[in-house]
Formats: C-alpha cells, structure tokens, sequence
C-alpha cells in the first residue's frame, strides 16, 4: 500500500499537478443525471472516470455532502472507491479543535474513511495540529494564506515581529514537519504574496485553490514554482473543470479540459 507522501510524489513527478476539486452540486450537474438512483455519485463516477489518468489528487469538499446528511457521508465512502488507490485523497473538512477532539475528528478522516490528506484551520496552535500530525503516512495542509477577499481580515494582520500571520503559520508548519507530512494551503489567486513568499516553502506541500472561477491564473502559478525549481505543489480546480459542459457528453468534455490544463504545466 502507497503512503500519501509516496502517491503524491509519484504524480508530481509525472509534472501531473492538478487536483480535481469534487464540489459536486445538484444545481450545477448535467439534468440527465437526474434519471439515475443518485446522480451526485454517478455525477462523481463519471469525473473520476475521465480524469483519473491525468489528475494529481481528488478532493472532496465536504460541505457539498454534509448539506445531505447521513446520504452525503455515503456518497463520499462510495467516490473514494472509485478513485485508483495510487492517488492521493483530500478530505477538505477545515477540522482543529481542542486536543482530544481533533483526534476524534482525525480518527474519523484518516482511520474511518482512510483519506490520504486533509485541510486544516491552524488558529488553535499546536495541541489541536498534532493529533493529526502523529498520522505519519498522511498529509495535513494548513490555511495559511486563503483564496477569498477575508484573507486581509487575520491572515494578513501584521504581527509586532512585522510578519503577516499567515507567515506565522508557514514559519510554524515548517517547524512541525518533523516527519514530512504538512502542506499549507495557499490561495492561486494571491500570485504576488505567492511570489514573494515561496522562498519560505521548504519542504512543505502546497495546496493551490482558486484558479478558474476564483480568478487565479494556472500560468501564473506554474511559473512561479518552476522559477523556484519547486515541483511540490497541487493546484486544485473545482467549478471551472467539472462543470465545464453540462452535456451528456460532459466527461469527455471534462477530460479534454484537464488535459489542457496539464499541458500548460511543463516544466522549463
Ligand atoms: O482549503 C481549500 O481547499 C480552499 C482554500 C482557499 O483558500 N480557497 C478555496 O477556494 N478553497 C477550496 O477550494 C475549492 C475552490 O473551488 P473553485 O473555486 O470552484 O475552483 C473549494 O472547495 C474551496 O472550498
């Protein structure tokens, strides 16, 4: 069996580097679907099915299931069994909490429904960080710098040492990635902090959100690793490629779509 680290390393090094964001919404999937028993899980089969060849990672935004209840937590279980064992699972739930609950939420993500990965909110410190951490096969990625316009309302608060929170918390993921199993988040739409900060990366993964709908700019991000000779990084996209057709034929449609993406990605 692959370790996250292992089947994440093995797709970066291919320059595979998108991740397919699973934001699955019933007011946006293809109305065929509908005809079918559960059209969010058949919506997803047919996503992975198309793209699994040329995809870095899956993540699954739990909000998008949670909305179902008891359903949602199906729906999820039955997608990780689609997705080929060799590629790395993101569970975006955002946990941390006060140590003894975070280990339940821990125990739930990487012991239950055996996700590879999760996000991670860092502002309770260290206590509510470690008990995902002490999973040493798994990846955690904290929030440092988001995608949205919120982002300027703590994470880029100057402390009086004159460093932004968000460097904070990449100055303390690197402290904590003893056993090489953080990332941080870091928004694809903030290309110059991006540019400005990546020198503090290290050996952290990087998870990149917001390109597409959110605006981010693949080329943009793409450029600024290469110039770092970095190949460490996911970029996530979630609307702009699953619903980038609404046809029956949307999976081709979706296919074709990643493989452009995955084009614009080669290394220098
Ligand atoms: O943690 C995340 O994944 C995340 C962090 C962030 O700063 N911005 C952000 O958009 N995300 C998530 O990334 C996805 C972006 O979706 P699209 O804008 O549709 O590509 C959503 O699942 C968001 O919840």
């Amino acid at each position: 069996m692959m370790n996250a680290q292992e089947k994440l390393k093995e797709r970066l090094n291919k320059n595979l580097h998108i991740c397919v964001g699973l934001d699955t919404d019933l007011n946006k999937i293809p109305s065929h679907l509908f005809k079918t028993n559960e059209p969010i899980l058949e919506f997803n089969k047919i996503v992975v099915e198309n793209t699994y060849e040329d995809a870095a990672a899956y993540k699954i935004n739990f909000a998008f299931y949670e909305r179902l209840g008891s359903r949602g937590l199906d729906i999820i279980q039955k997608t990780l069994e689609f997705i080929p064992k060799n590629i790395l699972t993101i569970a975006d739930a955002k946990r941390g909490d006060i140590g003894n609950t975070s280990e339940m939420y821990a125990k739930a993500i990487f012991e239950e429904l055996n996700f590879d990965s999760i996000t991670l909110h860092p502002y309770m410190g260290f206590d509510s960080i470690q008990p995902f951490l002490i999973y040493k096969n798994k990846i955690s990625f904290l929030l440092a710098l988001t995608s949205n316009i919120g982002a300027n309302d703590f994470e880029k608060i100057k402390s009086s040492e004159g460093k932004f929170l968000f460097q904070h918390v990449i100055e303390k993921s690197n402290e904590w990635n003893i056993n090489k199993n953080l990332g941080i988040v870091f928004g694809a739409t903030k290309i110059e902090e991006l540019k400005e900060n990546i020198s503090l990366f290290n050996e952290l993964y990087v998870l990149l959100p917001g390109v597409g709908a959110q605006g981010g700019s693949l080329e943009d991000v793409v450029k600024t690793f290469d110039l770092n000779n970095s190949k460490n990084y996911l970029i996530n996209v979630s609307r702009a490629l699953i619903y980038c057709d609404t046809s029956k034929n949307f999976g081709e449609a979706i296919s074709h779509t990643i493989k452009e993406y995955n084009r614009k990605v080669v290394p220098n």
